[in-house]
Parts: structure tokens; sequence; C-alpha cells
């Protein structure tokens, strides 16, 4: 078949003598007609399965926008175009589902939270050419955002044939600011934004303005409005669901988890966090280096966490050469037989140096008189003293003054060089799935989710099952910080 005779032709066509509006949709070739919002087809879909027997599994499926928005159903391009679309061969039903836990015991029943697999649809609620997508990042930096940015783009116009695709510059103020200009995405200017580190879109803390960011996603007929951010951004992108929900519009509202930390709960691992602790290696092998290299060295890294731990332990234990992790979660005190500083001189007795990593969030019990809590960030973020300043200083005063040993201390900062450069390949290849399964499940007429892994299988999260459960720690009881205590045989500092 000719491609210009192929079903997503078709359809274009019949979108163009439409007029390319929503309220043409009528005129678009259909499956069925499921714009009456009483049919039962409607229902959330959970809802119609009869429970496993014997197990005991809580459904959470995000909701349809058809339940409060008229939509249409037609064909996904891939049904009718299998020789193009090899996807079609793939698609995933709403039968389809992802649990949570996955660990049972022999003795207790199974039970488990199950999210809908994402993937593509054999049904979609919203045509092509009727779909304005809007894509914004907010928050910090993280490797691997462009590759979601410029899949999402790909995503939407070469497999689903999208033509209006924008970006929103500088984060969530870049909706409504009348000096900043939506960015018209095309083959050309994402082309190679997958090899740069940062935002080609730019990102922003702060200027979350529900009113102004709403109105502008309905003055400008945005009908896809893709959210890549942490979760401040996710708890942002709910109530910007909400509202799209309460003013019944026609959006899939859709959130893509980002943040350096890996503090996101249900999911996996957060994109980006791969390529810093492969990055943060570097820093530790120049710490390893310098302080087998002098007689008492000491070689101290500071990394990104400012309220978890997860770059630090992940760090400490991809590297083998840490003797001391410290983050957030576990307290320490530095003086005394159990402290710090007599722990780091019988390091430096036993092997002759020793690699210290210290999150940013670590010890803040010992700052806590210089902690400012007026000192906010744009985004209500407290601005915390710098952690591996104060122990340079402290370790170094310490054995000058103290115990008169000469010690070397190279103290090392690499915090926005882990986060600055683009994705390595697992992680730019988890981007990819990510923005496609966003789109997949946005076609398909969901609102309201966020996209993550869960158990290594993409899957389709209500926004309010992230958002409920806030950031998550590290885990002081879980077999992954035992590890690193086995790994570093560092002891408990605490008195
Ligand atoms: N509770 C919240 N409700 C709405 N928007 C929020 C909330 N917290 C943060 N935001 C907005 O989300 C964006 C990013 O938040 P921030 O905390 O800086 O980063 P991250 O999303 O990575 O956690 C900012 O524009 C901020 O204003
Ligand atoms: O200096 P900035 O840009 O505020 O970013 C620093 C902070 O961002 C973080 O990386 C986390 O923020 P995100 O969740 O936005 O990625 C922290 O670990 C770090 O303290
Ligand atoms: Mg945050």
């Amino acid at each position: 078949m000719e491609k210009s005779e192929s079903a997503v032709a078709k359809l274009a066509q019949a979108a163009q003598a439409t007029d390319n509006t929503e309220n043409d949709e009528s005129e678009l070739p259909k499956v069925f007609d499921r714009t009456h919002l009483d049919d039962p087809r409607f229902e959330d879909y959970s809802k119609l399965l009869k429970p496993r027997p014997g197990a005991d599994f809580s459904r959470v499926f995000p909701p349809k926008i058809c339940s409060w928005a008229p939509c249409g159903t037609y064909p996904s391009p891939f049904k009718s175009n299998p020789e193009r679309f090899n996807l079609g061969l793939s698609f995933v039903s709403d039968e389809e589902t992802v649990l949570v836990d996955i660990i049972g015991h022999v003795t207790q029943p199974t039970a488990s939270r199950e999210f809908l697999r994402a993937g593509p649809r054999e049904f979609i609620s919203f045509h092509p050419k009727s779909v304005k997508a809007a894509i914004v990042t907010c928050g910090g930096l993280c490797p691997g955002i462009n590759s979601v940015v410029r899949e999402i783009y790909n995503t939407l116009h070469h497999l689903y044939g999208v033509e209006e695709i924008y970006g929103i510059p500088f984060g969530y103020r870049g909706f409504y600011s009348p000096d900043l200009e939506y960015i018209r995405l095309t083959d050309h200017n994402v082309s190679s934004i997958h090899h740069q580190g940062g935002s080609y879109l730019g990102s922003s803390r702060g200027g979350f303005d529900l009113k102004k960011i709403v109105d502008a996603i309905e003055d400008n007929n945005f009908n896809q409005v893709y959210i890549i951010g942490g979760d401040g951004t996710q708890r942002g992108a709910l109530k910007i669901h909400d509202e799209v929900v309460r003013r019944k519009l026609k959006v899939s509202v859709v959130g893509i988890p980002k943040t350096i930390d890996n503090d996101i709960a249900l999911i996996d691992k957060s994109f980006g966090f791969d390529t810093a602790v492969e990055e943060a290696q570097r820093a530790i092998r120049s710490a390893v280096v310098e302080s087998k290299s002098a007689q008492n060295g000491i070689g101290l890294v500071k990394l990104m966490g400012r309220s978890s731990g997860y770059i630090a332990m992940y760090a400490t234990l991809a590297s083998h050469d840490v003797d001391i992790c410290l983050i957030p979660e576990v307290s320490f005190i530095l003086e005394g037989s159990c402290g710090l500083l007599e722990y780091i001189r019988s390091l430096l007795k036993r092997k002759g140096h020793c690699v210290i990593v210290v999150a940013e969030g670590a010890g803040m019990d010992l700052l806590k008189d210089e902690v400012d809590m007026s000192k906010r960030d744009a985004s209500g973020n407290i601005k915390m003293p710098d952690i591996g300043l104060f122990l340079k200083d402290r370790i170094i005063a310490w054995f000058t003054e103290q115990v008169r040993m000469e010690i070397t201390l190279k103290y090392i900062d690499p915090t926005y060089m882990i986060r600055s450069i683009p994705a390595n390949a697992s992680d730019c290849l988890m981007c990819g799935l990510l923005a496609q399964s966003a789109v997949h499940s946005a076609m398909a007429g969901r609102g309201g989710f966020t996209i993550g892994v869960i158990n290594t299988q993409y899957s389709i999260i209500p926004m309010h099952e992230l958002s409920s459960r806030g950031r998550i720690k590290v885990d002081v009881n879980s077999r992954m910080w035992h590890r690193v205590l086995a790994t570093t045989e560092q002891p408990d500092f605490r008195a």
C-alpha cells in the first residue's frame, strides 16, 4: 500500500477537511460513538474486572478524560498500518497490570497495589490532528531531560502524526510570563538535543500560579500537557489536572518524574540517577588517588542529596573505595571515642589514607545553628549550609590543633558536574521508554497520571498515588544500607 493511502493519511485528510477543531471530531472515522458520558463503557475499567481469586489486589487506575469531557474513539494509526508501525503488533490492553509488591512470603496471602501497564493502545481518544501538545521541564537539572523532551516530540509527531508540539520555556512560569515565548518544536530544533546536558527548554524553581497556568492551557488550546519534574513539580501537575477536570477541559495532564536524587516513591529509579552515580565515580576516584598519594591523606567528596542519601549510597557501593558514607538519614557525631574524627584517625593509622563521601543534607543537626529557615529558594526549599566545607574545616582543625598530626585533606565538590551531563546509555533508554509510554497513555485518553518504572515495567501511576507519598528517604533498616555498612565497614557514629 502506498504511504499516502495509509490510514494515517486518511485520518489526516479527514481531519484537515474538517478544519482541525475538536468540535469536528464527529466528522472523523470513529470505531464506536463514545461521546455519551453515561455510556457504561466509560466507567473505570478496573471496576469491571473481577477480583483475582485468593488475592487481595488493589487496582489503582488513572481516570479517562471521557469521564469529564466528550472524547471520540479512533483506531490507533499502528492498528491500520501494520506494515509501517510494528507497534501495532504489541498493543497493550487495559487488562494488563503491574504489581507493586512482588516479594512474597509463603505464610502470607499475596497482596499488592496494581497499576495499569503502559504501552500503545489499540484505540485512541485523540485524533492526532486535533492534538496540541505542550512540554515543560521544572525544578533542578538532571541528565536525560532533553532525551525525554525529544522522544515525546518524536513519538507524537513521527508515530502518531501530531503536528503542533510546543516547549514551554523555563518551567511553570513559562506558561504565562509575557516576556517568554513558547518554542514550536520541530525535527530541526530537537534533532541533537539528547546529546546536550541540561534542559533545552530551560527550567526553573518557583513560579507556580495555578490559575494563570490553566488559563494559558485553555487559551492556547493545549490538550496534552507533559510535565517533567520532581516531587514539587508533580504536586503542581496534580493541581493542574484537578483544575482541568473542574473546568471540564479535554486535556490530558501527564507527569514524568525527574529528580537527580532518586527519591520518588513507588518507582524503581528516576532517569538520570544512573548517570549521576557514574559521574560521581570520577570524583571518588580522584579522591582515592589524592588520598593515597599523600601521607595521612584524606579525600572528601560532597555529593548531591538535600533530603535523601541515594546518590551517596549508590556511589559508595559502586566505587568499593569509600571508607565512610554520610547521609541525611543517619545522624553522626564528630567528637568522642565513637565520633567520626576518632574513626578517621584509626583509618589513617591502619591504612594510611581514607575516603569520605558526604551527601549535602547530611549532618544538619551539627549545623542547626547555621540553618536559617527563612532562607529558601523560589520553590520553598530551605537553603542549607555547606556540610562539605564544614567537615573539611573541622577535620583539619581537629588533627592540627588537638591531635597535632599532619594530614593532607583534599575536598572535591562535583555537585553540579554530576547533573549537567547528558544521560548515559541506560538512562537514555529509560528516557525514551518513559516518553513513549507517556504519549501512548495520553493518546489513549488517560489523564492525571505519571509514568514510572515499577519492577522493571513501565506503568501508569495516578498522580495522587505519588503526591500522597511525598519524597522517600533511604531506609536505614534496608538491605541496601546494610550493604553500605558491610562494604565500608564504617561503625555507627552515634554516641
Ligand atoms: N506543592 C506544590 N504545589 C504546586 N507547585 C509546586 C509545589 N512544590 C513545588 N512546586 C513547583 O514545582 C516546580 C519545581 O519544584 P521544585 O521543588 O523546585 O523541584 P522538583 O519538582 O524537582 O522537586 C516549581 O515551579 C515550584 O513552584
Ligand atoms: O542548586 P539547585 O539548582 O537548587 O539544586 C540543588 C538541589 O537540587 C537537588 O538536586 C534536588 O532537586 P530536584 O528534585 O529538583 O532535582 C538536590 O539534591 C540539590 O540540593
Ligand atoms: Mg523537590
